[in-house]
């Protein structure tokens, strides 16, 4: 017994104990027990003999630690002194859930009605085959695909994030096209992890729910953004965290992949290196670039106008969302907070000037619902005046679609893209040379904003010419900057090694890129953008007939390869689930996206319910997304900030525009509080590390552009108490107070900032998610939206991604430990601190959290 010791009379008191601290009855004989304090008496044994004023013989305590500690953490022990009948049993212990409904009523009662797998602190998520066990500990997110816990991995001695997927076929589906792209990303494209991409560690199946392992990360921009206030950061953090996500986006375009859902929630703060840097992290929307299957993608706000307008979409998707999240990072406000998508264009419009491009309009499918055609399209003009198409207005749109459209607050006072930049309000203080200064880098914010929120998708910069920008390189900006020409993507050859795994079928182990030597490339555009590469496969794996392929009608193949239909060899997938899911004569297809092609197939009566792999699928539509699909009516009873109920986290934040989709994220509110409490206990003595006081020791970043007493700290507020902290990244008086930020909560612990890490993935198995009765149907009533936007159908790169096993962390990170206060995480190079910008120009109150509905919805 540690801090309550009894003991007989006879021992020798401990060393270092004062008198104080020693309860020993019988040691003075002269005192009696009245003199004693009361408080003496809870740690004696229950004896008669204090209430009859004996002497009790043969016990005295020794009390070593504060009565909170002894009356809580160690309340089992001050039990059984007092009575040594008391046993303690942990299994009676209510469990404390952290999924709300926590009613079973799916699964054998392990998946509430929403299909989430219903967790409990303690819950042990195991990946049978390595025997890995991952411990639940709290929740960090939630999503439109499941729960983002936070898990203790025992053996490695540290934290991860495990996304426990729900457990219904299509989100199945999508979330190995999420394992098998970031899969790629890490181990084939950033194998060293230096290019801002989330770390996946493993992936197996539990409790036929799908579990992915990735690096426990941090905070999000958005949460950043909102615990400042709304207020825009300093221009070096933007500038800093620009190059980051350039890097990452440019990775992806090298890989061919486009992220589909990229806003400031899904960039996530990664401070277990120093200087902090960004992660990009949900890849469960995206997609390869010429396998563009949904067309309702990317969240309202940083959704482009090619996708808008329901037109072919490329990596240039990625590069507006990525404009719109620059802009919001300086602003601290969305650039285009459409409460529509009629809206969402009407601002546009209004703020960049100009339109899409007639080209765009004439094919777009989607141009009727915002335009009408007023004459002859001029063919490479996009300037209004000279378009063939007229945005409709508010009467018109309404007219036409019966329906008034949503409009938003107008937050910019009608400004164009160059007012809102520049009439933003400067920090207060500043010399008049610092003010010239920055008013030359919004200049460059302004350029390089102009070539990312550029209307024409065959414009808009790459990543890697937007990287090379002065805003972002700190080059003084003279002049509009002219991107250099992108250097066209190089055939590359590489070795491939090709493992047939004792299953049958084969085994991509070389990562991605399966015989690229024998692809014929062919740029289909000028633009950086379009240099999507069109593949010849010549006998590659995964074609037609071999292991893991199928067309409609005939067999099912093995677990990975290709399907395809009668006329197009569609691409090879990776399946994660691999062999081992083929249990009982249960064929398991590849992930393909492509889920109408698939076909019925029931499992020959191995109690594990229908596959939840594609070929289980009733033919289904593709226009949109998984994150899509019609909510169960119980979604609905989901209410946000209610006790243990998941809130939606912000506006485009979340929902995707599906109901069910983001109840998104989650339970922020809860951990939001979680994390101000421990502020709170950070303030009231204690001196280990937290966000709070990295961000006052050591936001450091870009010296040349802020002054030095800028200094960043997150303090106590007590305006608000769910929220009840600010960042001084922002002007002190910004009349922006107005914003509500109580409702939404953070995810996430300042304690927390330890990655997570996991042994090498290894491939899911077992039990596959059970395919709900309901579930066919609801995913075939989908529209058929889906794009081929001309490309050759034998334009296949599926077939890249392979099962490669992930990488274990670097074993310097993600102890657990907590991180010295002295850990300067957000300092850079320059040691310059993290600046303050400050009041907005915005004519009204900005859009909450809340009233940010978002998302996809329409
Ligand atoms: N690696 C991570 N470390 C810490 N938190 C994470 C991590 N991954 C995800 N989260 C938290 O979980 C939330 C949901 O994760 P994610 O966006 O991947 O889920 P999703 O279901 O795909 O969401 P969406 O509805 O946007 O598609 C995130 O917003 C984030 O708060």
């Amino acid at each position: 017994m540690d801090d309550v010791v009894a003991s007989e009379e006879s021992k020798p008191q401990p060393a270092g104990l004062s008198a104080d601290e020693s309860l020993s009855p019988s040691s003075s004989s002269s005192s009696s027990s009245s003199r004693r304090p009361p408080s003496q008496f809870l740690f004696c044994a229950y004896s008669p003999s204090i209430d009859t004023n004996e002497k009790p013989q043969t016990l005295r305590v020794v009390v070593r630690r504060p009565v909170v500690a002894r009356l809580t953490k160690d309340i089992v022990e001050t039990y059984k002194l007092c009575n040594p009948q008391f046993h303690y049993s942990e299994e009676l212990n209510p469990k404390r859930f952290l999924t709300s409904p926590s009613i079973g009523v799916l699964n054998d009662g392990y998946d509430n009605s929403n299909s989430d797998l219903i967790l409990n602190v303690n819950f042990v998520l195991v990946n049978l085959e390595t025997q890995r066990r991952y411990i639940v500990k709290d929740i960090l997110g939630h999503g439109t695909f499941g729960q983002v816990a936070k898990c203790w991995v025992a053996e490695t001695k540290s934290f991860v994030a495990v996304k426990i997927i729900k457990n219904q076929p299509a989100y199945y589906q999508q979330a190995l096209v999420e394992v098998s792209i970031l899969t790629t990303l890490n181990r084939k494209f950033d194998p060293e992890d230096k290019h801002h991409i989330v770390r996946i560690y493993d992936y197996f199946v539990h409790q036929r729910h799908l579990c992915i392992a990735f690096e426990l990360l941090d905070t999000n921009l958005y949460e950043l953004i909102k615990i400042n206030h709304f207020r825009g950061l300093s221009l070096s953090i933007v500038q800093l965290f620009s190059k980051q996500i350039l890097d990452g986006l440019s990775l992806m375009k090298d890989a061919g992949i486009i992220h589909c859902d990229l806003k400031p929630e899904n960039i996530l703060l990664c401070t277990s290196v120093k200087p902090a840097e960004i992660k990009i992290i949900d890849f469960g929307s995206a997609c390869m670039e010429d396998r563009t299957v949904y067309s309702y993608i990317q969240s309202r706000y940083y959704r482009s106008p090619e996708v808008l307008l329901g037109y072919q979409y490329t990596t240039a998707i990625d590069m507006w969302s990525f404009g719109c999240i620059v802009a919001e990072l300086f602003l601290g406000l969305p650039l285009f907070p459409g409460a529509s998508e009629f809206d969402l264009l009407g601002r546009m419009i209004k703020i960049l000037g100009g339109q899409p491009p007639d080209y765009v309009l004439k094919e777009a499918k989607n141009t009727s619902k915002f335009f009408k055609f007023v004459g002859t399209v001029n063919h490479g003009e996009s300037i209004s005046r000279q378009s063939a198409y007229q945005a409709l207005t508010e009467e018109e749109c309404e007219a036409r679609e019966l329906k008034k459209p949503s409009i938003g607050k107008e937050y910019f006072n009608h400004m164009n893209l160059e007012a809102i930049v520049t009439k933003y309000p400067y920090r207060k203080n500043l010399l008049e040379e610092d003010i010239v200064k920055e008013s030359q880098i919004r200049l460059a914010l302004i350029d390089f904003l102009r070539g990312l929120v550029e209307f024409d998708p065959a414009k808009r910069w790459s990543p890697l010419q937007a990287s090379k920008h002065p805003f972002v390189t700190g080059e003084p900006f003279t002049c509009p900057y002219k991107p250099p020409l992108e250097t066209p993507r190089m055939l590359v050859s590489q070795n491939v090694k090709v493992d047939h795994h004792p299953a049958g079928g084969h085994w991509f182990a070389a990562g991605l890129s399966p015989n690229v030597s024998s692809r014929t490339r062919v740029a289909l555009h000028s633009s950086p953008h379009f240099q999507v590469v069109q593949y010849g496969y010549s006998g590659s794996y995964g074609s037609l007939g071999s292991h893991g392929s199928y067309n409609d009608g005939t067999g099912l193949g093995s677990s990975y390869g290709s399907y395809g239909d009668n006329s197009n060899m569609l691409a090879s997938y990776y399946s994660p689930v691999g062999p081992s899911g083929m249990k009982g004569g249960m064929s398991i297809l590849g992930s393909s996206p492509d889920a109408r092609r698939r076909i019925i197939q029931l499992p020959p009566g191995n109690g594990l319910g229908v596959s939840p792999s594609a070929g289980n699928f009733a033919p289904m539509s593709l226009g949109t997304s998984p994150s899509q699909f019609t909510p169960p009516s119980s979604y609905s009873q989901v209410t946000a900030g209610s006790p243990g109920h998941y809130g939606p986290t912000s506006p485009a934040r979340g929902s995707h525009g599906s109901p069910l989709g983001k109840v998104a994220a989650v339970s922020q509110f809860n951990r939001r509080k979680s994390w101000s409490e421990e502020l709170l206990l950070q303030e009231d003595g204690s001196d280990v590390s937290c966000m709070a006081t990295e961000f006052t020791k050591g936001l450091q970043l870009g010296q040349a552009l802020v002054p030095p007493e800028s200094s960043v700290c997150v303090r106590r507020s007590n305006r608000i108490s769910s929220t009840s902290f600010s960042v001084s990244t922002q002007r002190p008086n910004g009349p922006i107070q107005a914003f509500s930020i109580g409702e939404v909560g953070s995810r996430h612990s300042g304690h927390d900032l330890h990655g997570g890490c996991a042994g090498p993935m290894s491939k899911p198995s077992h039990f596959m998610p059970h395919l709900p009765q309901s579930s066919p149907s609801r995913l075939g009533q989908q529209s058929v939206q889906r794009f081929n936007h001309g490309r050759s159908s034998t334009t296949v790169r599926g077939s890249e991604w392979n099962p490669v096993k992930v990488q274990p962390p670097p074993s310097n990170l993600n102890s657990g430990a907590p991180l010295s206060p002295g850990n300067s995480l957000f300092s850079n190079a320059t040691g310059a601190p993290w600046g303050r910008r400050g009041n907005h120009p915005v004519a009204n109150i900005p859009p909450t959290s809340r009233g940010r509905k978002d998302g996809r919805i329409a």
